[in-house]
């Protein structure tokens, strides 16, 4: 499914992450790391937002040469998204609903199930941490992709959003065969997920546990 291969992420020539080769099958995984073991650097990577040495492949679709198709394919929610002030949250997932192609009622039903649609149309600038992470939570399920990147998706939100992500990410898994990397420091609370792998990532490499 994912392919890693040759990886290498330095920031101002001071090595991040290497990974030789990497082969991630379907499947819901979870990646775990001390803080600035280089998860997020990992995710972003995969989602093709930061630059990197090497190749990452998804179902064969290479990450850099089919950028297109690949993202239709590979959605990230960011740990701590960085959203405009000014915009609104319903501007903002309408326009990553259009770019992601997601069918008619999707992202309507997605903001009701998750409570975004009572606040989404004030300001970004007003929201809680909360409100904004369930922001980029939504915009990860939105239109048909076949992996889903959560990076500390538990953080910030209350007890109800918890158990609504939960139920998104059984759902997209068992009716849709989506697979997720979820990144997390509280292992207890995925003991409802079927987590297939266990990924460390340490030692700036990433290995199957
Ligand atoms: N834009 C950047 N410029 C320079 N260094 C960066 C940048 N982003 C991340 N780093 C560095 O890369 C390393 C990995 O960071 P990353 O955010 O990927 O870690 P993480 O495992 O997600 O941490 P946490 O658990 O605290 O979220 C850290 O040493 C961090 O300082």
């Amino acid at each position: 499914m994912l392919n890693i291969q040759n990886f290498l992420k330095t920031y101002n020539n001071h090595k991040i992450l290497e990974i030789e080769n990497l082969q991630i099958p379907e499947g819901i995984h979870w990646f775990k790391g001390i803080n600035g073991s280089g998860k997020s650097t990992l995710f972003r990577s995969i989602a093709g937002i930061i630059p990197f040495k090497g190749n990452i492949l998804f179902n064969n679709t290479d990450c850099r040469k089919e950028v297109v198709a690949y993202r239709l394919l590979v959605n990230l929610s960011e740990a701590e998204p960085l959203y405009p002030d000014y915009l609104s949250g319903y501007d903002l997932l309408s326009f990553m609903a259009e770019a992601k192609k997601a069918r008619d009622g999707q992202l309507k039903k997605l903001a009701d199930s998750l409570g975004v649609s009572q606040y989404w149309k004030s300001p970004i600038g007003t929201y809680s941490s909360g409100m904004q992470k369930k922001i980029s939570l939504l915009s990860a399920f939105l239109g048909s992709p076949k992996l889903i990147m959560l990076d500390e998706p538990l953080i910030t939100i209350d007890d109800r959003s918890v158990q609504i992500v939960y139920e998104l990410v059984k759902d997209y898994y068992e009716k849709q065969g989506v697979s997720f990397l979820l990144s997390s420091h509280q292992d207890f609370r995925f003991e409802r997920l079927a987590i297939k792998n266990i990924y460390l990532v340490q030692n700036q490499t990433v290995t199957q546990q």
